[in-house]
Protein backbone atom coordinates (compact mmCIF):
# COMPACT_ATOMS: atom_id res chain seq x y z
CA UNK A 1 0.00 0.00 0.00
CA UNK A 2 1.05 3.82 -0.77
CA UNK A 3 2.55 5.58 2.11
CA UNK A 4 0.17 8.62 1.94
CA UNK A 5 1.71 11.90 0.94
CA UNK A 6 2.06 14.10 4.15
CA UNK A 7 0.49 17.46 3.07
CA UNK A 8 2.06 20.86 4.10
CA UNK A 9 0.18 23.54 5.90
CA UNK A 10 -1.50 26.56 3.16
CA UNK A 11 -1.37 30.39 3.34
CA UNK A 12 -2.39 32.81 1.31
CA UNK A 13 -0.28 36.03 1.30
CA UNK A 14 -2.23 39.19 0.13
CA UNK A 15 0.28 41.70 -0.94
CA UNK A 16 3.97 41.14 -3.19
CA UNK A 17 6.94 39.88 -0.91
CA UNK A 18 10.75 40.16 -0.34
CA UNK A 19 12.49 37.47 -2.08
CA UNK A 20 13.33 35.42 1.06
CA UNK A 21 10.19 35.57 2.20
CA UNK A 22 8.51 34.37 -0.98
CA UNK A 23 11.27 31.95 -0.87
CA UNK A 24 10.99 30.81 2.66
CA UNK A 25 7.11 30.50 1.68
CA UNK A 26 7.83 27.80 -1.07
CA UNK A 27 9.62 25.82 0.97
CA UNK A 28 7.44 25.51 3.72
CA UNK A 29 3.96 25.98 2.71
CA UNK A 30 1.29 24.96 -0.12
CA UNK A 31 1.14 28.42 -0.80
CA UNK A 32 -0.89 31.12 -3.03
CA UNK A 33 1.08 34.10 -3.21
CA UNK A 34 0.51 37.33 -4.62
CA UNK A 35 3.85 37.39 -6.80
CA UNK A 36 2.78 39.30 -9.41
CA UNK A 37 -0.34 41.99 -7.71
CA UNK A 38 -1.85 42.35 -4.23
CA UNK A 39 -4.84 40.51 -3.75
CA UNK A 40 -8.22 42.75 -3.17
CA UNK A 41 -10.49 41.55 0.33
CA UNK A 42 -12.55 39.29 -2.67
CA UNK A 43 -9.49 38.20 -4.42
CA UNK A 44 -8.07 36.87 -0.89
CA UNK A 45 -11.70 35.40 0.18
CA UNK A 46 -11.21 33.44 -3.02
CA UNK A 47 -8.01 31.94 -2.46
CA UNK A 48 -8.99 31.15 0.51
CA UNK A 49 -12.02 28.89 -0.16
CA UNK A 50 -9.89 27.50 -2.80
CA UNK A 51 -6.87 26.55 -1.31
CA UNK A 52 -8.47 25.74 2.53
CA UNK A 53 -5.80 27.73 3.61
CA UNK A 54 -5.16 27.90 7.89
CA UNK A 55 -3.10 31.23 7.69
CA UNK A 56 -3.55 34.49 6.17
CA UNK A 57 -0.13 37.32 5.72
CA UNK A 58 -1.16 40.49 5.37
CA UNK A 59 0.14 43.88 5.93
CA UNK A 60 -1.34 47.13 6.94
CA UNK A 61 -2.57 48.82 3.86
CA UNK A 62 -4.70 45.57 3.65
CA UNK A 63 -8.25 46.23 6.03
CA UNK A 64 -9.26 43.39 7.86
CA UNK A 65 -12.65 44.90 8.91
CA UNK A 66 -15.78 43.74 10.49
CA UNK A 67 -17.00 41.78 7.10
CA UNK A 68 -14.37 40.87 5.80
CA UNK A 69 -13.16 38.75 9.18
CA UNK A 70 -17.01 37.38 9.48
CA UNK A 71 -16.20 36.05 5.42
CA UNK A 72 -13.26 34.18 6.26
CA UNK A 73 -13.36 30.24 6.28
CA UNK A 74 -13.39 28.46 9.41
CA UNK A 75 -10.08 26.61 8.37
CA UNK A 76 -8.68 30.11 8.71
CA UNK A 77 -6.82 30.43 12.42
CA UNK A 78 -4.37 33.24 11.84
CA UNK A 79 -3.83 36.25 10.73
CA UNK A 80 -0.37 37.49 10.59
CA UNK A 81 0.15 41.62 9.55
CA UNK A 82 3.76 42.37 8.25
CA UNK A 83 3.77 45.72 10.41
CA UNK A 84 3.62 46.83 14.05
CA UNK A 85 0.48 48.89 13.38
CA UNK A 86 -2.97 46.96 13.71
CA UNK A 87 -6.02 49.82 13.53
CA UNK A 88 -6.44 47.98 10.29
CA UNK A 89 -7.97 45.52 11.75
CA UNK A 90 -11.22 44.98 13.52
CA UNK A 91 -9.59 43.47 17.04
CA UNK A 92 -13.32 43.50 18.54
CA UNK A 93 -14.41 41.26 15.66
CA UNK A 94 -11.52 39.06 15.66
CA UNK A 95 -12.12 37.73 18.88
CA UNK A 96 -15.44 37.17 18.54
CA UNK A 97 -14.65 34.73 15.11
CA UNK A 98 -11.74 33.85 17.75
CA UNK A 99 -9.09 34.61 14.89
CA UNK A 100 -5.62 34.92 16.54
CA UNK A 101 -3.81 38.21 14.73
CA UNK A 102 -0.26 38.87 14.72
CA UNK A 103 2.05 41.78 14.48
CA UNK A 104 5.97 42.78 13.78
CA UNK A 105 6.75 44.85 16.64
CA UNK A 106 10.41 45.38 17.48
CA UNK A 107 12.36 44.50 14.27
CA UNK A 108 10.91 47.87 12.04
CA UNK A 109 11.81 50.01 15.30
CA UNK A 110 15.19 51.63 14.25
CA UNK A 111 14.58 51.52 10.69
CA UNK A 112 11.49 53.61 10.88
CA UNK A 113 12.91 55.81 13.35
CA UNK A 114 15.46 56.73 10.73
CA UNK A 115 13.25 57.30 8.46
CA UNK A 116 10.99 60.00 10.73
CA UNK A 117 14.57 61.32 11.86
CA UNK A 118 15.53 61.65 7.75
CA UNK A 119 12.04 63.32 7.30
CA UNK A 120 12.98 66.04 10.19
CA UNK A 121 16.14 66.76 8.54
CA UNK A 122 14.59 66.79 5.07
CA UNK A 123 11.87 68.99 5.61
CA UNK A 124 13.78 71.16 7.90
CA UNK A 125 16.80 71.91 5.28
CA UNK A 126 14.54 72.08 2.40
CA UNK A 127 16.01 69.06 0.67
CA UNK A 128 13.22 68.07 -1.78
CA UNK A 129 13.20 72.13 -3.30
CA UNK A 130 17.08 71.71 -3.51
CA UNK A 131 16.67 68.52 -5.17
CA UNK A 132 14.43 70.28 -7.89
CA UNK A 133 16.84 73.18 -8.07
CA UNK A 134 19.53 70.44 -9.56
CA UNK A 135 17.17 68.20 -11.66
CA UNK A 136 15.49 71.13 -13.04
CA UNK A 137 18.85 72.61 -14.01
CA UNK A 138 18.36 75.80 -12.56
CA UNK A 139 21.51 76.36 -9.73
CA UNK A 140 22.55 79.77 -10.75
CA UNK A 141 24.15 82.59 -8.91
CA UNK A 142 22.50 83.06 -5.33
CA UNK A 143 22.09 85.51 -2.49
CA UNK A 144 22.82 84.55 0.94
CA UNK A 145 19.40 84.67 1.86
CA UNK A 146 18.49 81.70 -0.25
CA UNK A 147 17.49 78.44 0.58
CA UNK A 148 17.70 79.15 4.45
CA UNK A 149 15.96 76.18 6.48
CA UNK A 150 15.51 75.96 9.92
CA UNK A 151 18.60 74.52 11.76
CA UNK A 152 17.55 70.79 13.70
CA UNK A 153 20.48 70.43 16.13
CA UNK A 154 20.30 71.68 19.45
CA UNK A 155 16.71 72.09 18.99
CA UNK A 156 13.48 71.05 21.25
CA UNK A 157 11.99 68.06 19.88
CA UNK A 158 8.34 67.24 21.35
CA UNK A 159 7.62 63.30 20.93
CA UNK A 160 4.11 62.07 21.16
CA UNK A 161 3.71 58.82 21.91
CA UNK A 162 7.12 57.41 23.62
CA UNK A 163 6.95 54.03 22.92
CA UNK A 164 9.57 52.28 21.22
CA UNK A 165 10.02 54.19 18.01
CA UNK A 166 9.31 56.89 19.94
CA UNK A 167 12.17 56.32 22.22
CA UNK A 168 14.41 55.38 19.02
CA UNK A 169 13.82 58.41 17.81
CA UNK A 170 14.67 60.52 20.72
CA UNK A 171 17.96 58.95 20.82
CA UNK A 172 18.87 59.78 17.61
CA UNK A 173 17.61 63.42 18.25
CA UNK A 174 20.45 63.23 21.39
CA UNK A 175 22.82 62.68 18.85
CA UNK A 176 21.67 66.07 17.31
CA UNK A 177 22.20 67.64 20.61
CA UNK A 178 18.59 68.26 20.76
CA UNK A 179 16.56 68.88 23.92
CA UNK A 180 13.60 66.06 23.98
CA UNK A 181 10.25 66.48 25.75
CA UNK A 182 7.56 63.54 25.33
CA UNK A 183 3.91 63.34 26.09
CA UNK A 184 2.34 60.29 26.28
CA UNK A 185 -0.56 58.37 28.64
CA UNK A 186 2.32 57.66 31.07
CA UNK A 187 5.81 58.74 32.07
CA UNK A 188 8.03 56.18 31.87
CA UNK A 189 10.60 55.04 34.30
CA UNK A 190 13.64 57.03 34.39
CA UNK A 191 15.42 53.88 33.47
CA UNK A 192 13.73 54.53 29.97
CA UNK A 193 14.21 57.83 29.55
CA UNK A 194 17.29 59.15 28.93
CA UNK A 195 17.19 62.47 29.47
CA UNK A 196 13.40 62.75 27.56
CA UNK A 197 11.19 64.88 30.41
CA UNK A 198 7.31 64.04 30.30
CA UNK A 199 4.90 66.35 29.62
CA UNK A 200 1.31 65.04 31.04
CA UNK A 201 -0.67 67.79 28.96
CA UNK A 202 0.17 67.67 25.13
CA UNK A 203 -1.34 71.97 25.57
CA UNK A 204 1.62 72.19 27.40
CA UNK A 205 4.22 70.66 26.02
CA UNK A 206 3.44 71.65 22.40
CA UNK A 207 4.49 75.55 22.68
CA UNK A 208 7.91 74.23 24.17
CA UNK A 209 8.12 72.19 21.31
CA UNK A 210 10.43 73.72 17.85
CA UNK A 211 9.85 70.11 16.33
CA UNK A 212 7.13 67.77 16.54
CA UNK A 213 7.63 63.45 15.65
CA UNK A 214 4.28 61.55 16.12
CA UNK A 215 4.63 58.11 17.37
CA UNK A 216 1.77 56.96 18.74
CA UNK A 217 -0.87 54.42 17.63
CA UNK A 218 -4.23 55.44 15.73
CA UNK A 219 -6.97 55.36 17.98
CA UNK A 220 -10.10 57.28 18.69
CA UNK A 221 -8.31 59.22 21.75
CA UNK A 222 -5.44 60.15 19.16
CA UNK A 223 -7.12 60.93 15.66
CA UNK A 224 -6.50 64.08 14.74
CA UNK A 225 -4.46 64.68 17.53
CA UNK A 226 -2.78 67.37 15.56
CA UNK A 227 -5.23 69.33 14.60
CA UNK A 228 -6.38 73.75 14.02
CA UNK A 229 -6.25 74.05 17.92
CA UNK A 230 -2.90 72.04 18.63
CA UNK A 231 -1.06 73.26 16.13
CA UNK A 232 -1.52 76.52 16.78
CA UNK A 233 -0.20 75.75 20.12
CA UNK A 234 3.63 75.32 18.10
CA UNK A 235 5.82 78.31 18.19
CA UNK A 236 5.23 80.18 14.74
CA UNK A 237 7.89 78.54 12.28
CA UNK A 238 7.97 74.81 13.88
CA UNK A 239 8.38 71.40 11.93
CA UNK A 240 5.77 68.47 12.19
CA UNK A 241 7.26 64.86 11.33
CA UNK A 242 4.44 61.81 10.92
CA UNK A 243 5.76 58.31 9.96
CA UNK A 244 3.01 56.79 12.46
CA UNK A 245 -0.56 56.76 10.95
CA UNK A 246 -1.96 60.12 8.51
CA UNK A 247 -5.37 59.85 10.94
CA UNK A 248 -3.31 61.51 13.50
CA UNK A 249 -2.66 64.78 11.65
CA UNK A 250 -5.77 66.68 10.61
CA UNK A 251 -4.57 67.40 6.69
CA UNK A 252 -6.59 70.75 6.21
CA UNK A 253 -5.51 72.10 9.24
CA UNK A 254 -1.91 70.90 8.49
CA UNK A 255 -2.20 72.53 4.81
CA UNK A 256 -3.15 75.75 6.21
CA UNK A 257 -0.41 75.84 8.85
CA UNK A 258 1.84 75.27 6.11
CA UNK A 259 0.56 77.81 3.94
CA UNK A 260 0.25 80.35 6.28
CA UNK A 261 4.05 79.98 7.72
CA UNK A 262 2.45 78.60 10.96
CA UNK A 263 4.67 75.69 10.00
CA UNK A 264 7.66 76.16 8.22
CA UNK A 265 7.79 72.62 7.13
CA UNK A 266 6.64 69.17 7.78
CA UNK A 267 8.02 65.85 6.60
CA UNK A 268 5.06 63.39 5.62
CA UNK A 269 5.38 59.35 5.68
CA UNK A 270 2.10 58.22 6.03
CA UNK A 271 -1.71 60.20 4.72
CA UNK A 272 -5.31 59.91 5.31
CA UNK A 273 -6.99 58.06 3.14
CA UNK A 274 -3.50 56.61 1.76
CA UNK A 275 -2.74 55.71 -1.18
CA UNK A 276 -4.52 58.79 -1.96
CA UNK A 277 -3.35 61.84 -1.03
CA UNK A 278 -4.63 65.49 -0.86
CA UNK A 279 -2.56 67.06 -3.99
CA UNK A 280 -2.15 70.41 -2.34
CA UNK A 281 0.87 68.90 0.10
CA UNK A 282 2.49 67.97 -3.67
CA UNK A 283 1.90 71.26 -4.17
CA UNK A 284 3.36 73.15 -1.32
CA UNK A 285 7.33 73.61 -1.43
CA UNK A 286 7.82 73.10 2.16
CA UNK A 287 6.74 69.22 3.11
CA UNK A 288 9.46 66.49 2.31
CA UNK A 289 6.83 63.58 1.43
CA UNK A 290 6.67 59.38 1.57
CA UNK A 291 4.39 56.75 0.59
CA UNK A 292 4.87 55.29 3.97
CA UNK A 293 8.20 53.84 3.55
CA UNK A 294 9.24 53.87 7.24
CA UNK A 295 10.22 50.10 7.40
CA UNK A 296 11.31 50.03 3.73
CA UNK A 297 14.58 48.42 3.93
CA UNK A 298 15.54 45.20 2.74
CA UNK A 299 16.91 44.03 6.48
CA UNK A 300 13.78 45.13 8.10
CA UNK A 301 11.11 44.00 5.41
CA UNK A 302 12.89 40.28 5.48
CA UNK A 303 12.84 40.73 9.35
CA UNK A 304 9.11 41.73 9.39
CA UNK A 305 8.20 38.79 7.15
CA UNK A 306 10.26 36.18 9.19
CA UNK A 307 8.81 37.01 11.90
CA UNK A 308 5.27 36.85 10.59
CA UNK A 309 6.07 33.29 9.56
CA UNK A 310 7.48 32.21 13.03
CA UNK A 311 4.07 33.46 14.48
CA UNK A 312 2.01 31.66 12.02
CA UNK A 313 4.36 28.38 12.16
CA UNK A 314 4.15 28.60 16.24
CA UNK A 315 0.19 28.65 15.97
CA UNK A 316 -0.12 26.00 13.25
CA UNK A 317 1.85 23.66 15.56
CA UNK A 318 -0.73 24.23 18.44
CA UNK A 319 1.64 27.11 20.28
CA UNK A 320 1.31 29.93 21.94
CA UNK A 321 2.14 32.84 19.17
CA UNK A 322 5.58 34.87 19.50
CA UNK A 323 3.48 38.12 18.84
CA UNK A 324 -0.19 38.25 19.43
CA UNK A 325 -2.29 41.86 19.52
CA UNK A 326 -3.69 41.35 22.52
CA UNK A 327 -3.58 38.42 25.27
N1 LIG B 1 5.54 54.72 8.75
C1 LIG B 1 5.68 53.43 8.96
O1 LIG B 1 6.04 52.67 8.06
C2 LIG B 1 5.48 52.87 10.33
C3 LIG B 1 6.28 51.79 10.72
C4 LIG B 1 6.10 51.27 11.99
C5 LIG B 1 5.14 51.82 12.84
N2 LIG B 1 4.38 52.84 12.44
C6 LIG B 1 3.38 53.43 13.38
O2 LIG B 1 4.08 53.77 14.58
C7 LIG B 1 3.26 53.46 15.69
C8 LIG B 1 4.12 53.26 16.93
O3 LIG B 1 4.85 52.05 16.87
P1 LIG B 1 5.65 51.53 18.17
O4 LIG B 1 6.23 50.22 17.84
O5 LIG B 1 6.53 52.62 18.67
O6 LIG B 1 4.42 51.35 19.18
P2 LIG B 1 4.47 51.35 20.76
O7 LIG B 1 3.22 50.68 21.19
O8 LIG B 1 5.77 50.83 21.25
O9 LIG B 1 4.42 52.91 21.15
C9 LIG B 1 3.26 53.67 21.05
C10 LIG B 1 3.26 54.67 22.20
O10 LIG B 1 2.14 55.54 22.03
C11 LIG B 1 1.59 55.76 23.30
N3 LIG B 1 0.20 56.24 23.26
C12 LIG B 1 -0.94 55.52 23.20
N4 LIG B 1 -2.00 56.33 23.26
C13 LIG B 1 -1.52 57.59 23.36
C14 LIG B 1 -2.14 58.87 23.49
N5 LIG B 1 -3.47 59.00 23.53
N6 LIG B 1 -1.33 59.96 23.58
C15 LIG B 1 0.01 59.82 23.56
N7 LIG B 1 0.65 58.64 23.46
C16 LIG B 1 -0.12 57.53 23.36
C17 LIG B 1 1.71 54.41 24.01
O11 LIG B 1 1.57 54.54 25.42
C18 LIG B 1 3.10 53.99 23.57
O12 LIG B 1 4.09 54.46 24.47
C19 LIG B 1 2.48 52.22 15.23
O13 LIG B 1 1.25 52.11 15.92
C20 LIG B 1 2.26 52.46 13.75
O14 LIG B 1 1.03 53.10 13.54
C21 LIG B 1 4.52 53.38 11.19
O1 LIG C 1 2.69 49.77 11.29
C1 LIG C 1 3.64 49.46 10.59
O2 LIG C 1 4.45 48.60 10.94
C2 LIG C 1 3.88 50.09 9.24
O3 LIG C 1 2.84 50.89 8.88
C3 LIG C 1 4.25 49.08 8.23
O4 LIG C 1 5.60 48.82 8.43
C4 LIG C 1 4.01 49.52 6.81
O5 LIG C 1 3.90 48.42 6.02
P1 LIG C 1 2.90 48.36 4.74
O6 LIG C 1 1.56 48.05 5.23
O7 LIG C 1 2.99 49.71 4.08
O8 LIG C 1 3.50 47.28 3.92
Amino acid sequence: MQEPVPTRPRLVSVRRLPPAIAARIRQEYDAIQAEAHDLTQEQALAALRQSGAQALLVSSSFRMDAAFIAALPPEVRIAATCSVGFDHVDVAAAQARGLIVTNTPDVLTGCTADLAFALLLAAARRLPEADRVLREDRWGPRGMGDFLGVRVWGKTLGIIGMGRIGRAVARRARGFDMRVLYHDVAALPPALEEGAHHVAQLEEMLPRCDMVSLHCPLLPATRHILNRETLALLPRGAVVVNAARGGLVEEDALIAALQSGQLAAAGLDVFEGEPRFDKRLAGLPNVALAPHIGSGTVETRDAMGHRSLDNIAAVLAGRPPLDPIWS
